[in-house]
């Protein structure tokens, strides 16, 4: 989480430019969650992680998985807190966490831009039933992803709480650690809510399957990292957590790991 209070100038000015660059940021993060929707579920955008491929297949493989690489890099490295110290030093500590989610949608967005699909269907499930399950979980993983931002804290995940307090000019309290409805059943349902909406899916493509492969494995690394940092934050708490509630599975045993 970001930290501490602001620290930069205190003039009226400053706040609320400060204000208006959270406040851009969370836009276009809201759009690019929006757009990520139809781009996984071929809804309504003009290119969508499932066109008619372009390029040979190693081409498009190699850019893809060069894209995936750009966002984990961008994702990780910057969630991470001593990437933070540093990057305070250059940005004022208030626009932090805008800043995180504007580049976290830049990375996006350059993804949606390049993406080259590659044709190949894994599965195409031709049930109209199973279809129907498969796109209701699909939106029930979004709706997962949503949900769970408001249990912790939707506005201070995104940088809007940070700006908004640097702007009435109180000082920034980082959120306490806390296990609110679903996070006592899983400790990353939001997580989970990706995994479902990567993959769930009636018609599986090769495009696609190697973004939720990735993707998978990029989150099952991200989850060590920001396991480290909470533990290095919260100490026992987290670590009583983590022997009591199952990573991503409910009511499985053992899920330190
Ligand atoms: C994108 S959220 C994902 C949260 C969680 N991993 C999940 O899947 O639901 C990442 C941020 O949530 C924070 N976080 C994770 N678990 C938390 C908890 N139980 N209480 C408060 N903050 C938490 C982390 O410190 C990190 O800044």
């Amino acid at each position: 989480m970001t930290q501490t209070q602001p620290t930069i100038t205190t003039n009226k000015l400053g706040r609320i430019t400060a204000f208006l660059y959270g406040l851009v940021s969370y836009i276009i993060f809201f759009i690019t969650f929006l757009y990520a929707i139809g781009f996984l579920g071929n809804i309504l955008v003009p290119k969508s992680i499932d066109s008619p491929s372009q390029i040979p297949l190693t081409q498009a493989l190699m850019i893809n998985l060069a894209l995936l690489t750009v966002f984990a890099l961008q994702h990780s490295v910057m969630a991470r807190q001593s990437f933070k110290n540093w990057w305070t030093k250059i940005i004022p500590q208030p626009i932090e966490r805008s800043t995180y989610v504007l580049f976290s949608s830049l990375a996006l967005i350059l993804l949606f831009w390049q993406w080259q699909p590659m044709g190949g269907i894994v599965w195409n499930l031709q049930n109209s039933i199973g279809r129907i399950i498969l796109l209701s979980l699909f939106g029930f993983g979004w709706l997962l992803v949503l949900i769970s931002t408001f249990l912790i804290n939707h506005f201070d995940l995104f940088g809007l709480r940070q700006v908004y307090l640097y702007l009435r000019g109180e000082t920034y309290i980082p959120l306490k650690f806390s296990t609110p409805g679903l996070y006592k059943i899983v400790r990353h349902p939001l997580y989970v809510g990706w995994f479902f909406a990567f993959w769930m899916t009636p018609t599986m493509t090769i495009a696609h399957l190697v973004f939720a492969i990735v993707t998978t494995l990029y989150i099952l690394i991200a989850i060590q990292l920001e396991e480290r940092d909470l533990i290095s934050i919260h100490g026992e708490d987290y670590e009583t957590y983590r022997r009591q509630v199952p990573m991503i599975i409910p009511f499985l045993k053992n899920q330190q790991t």
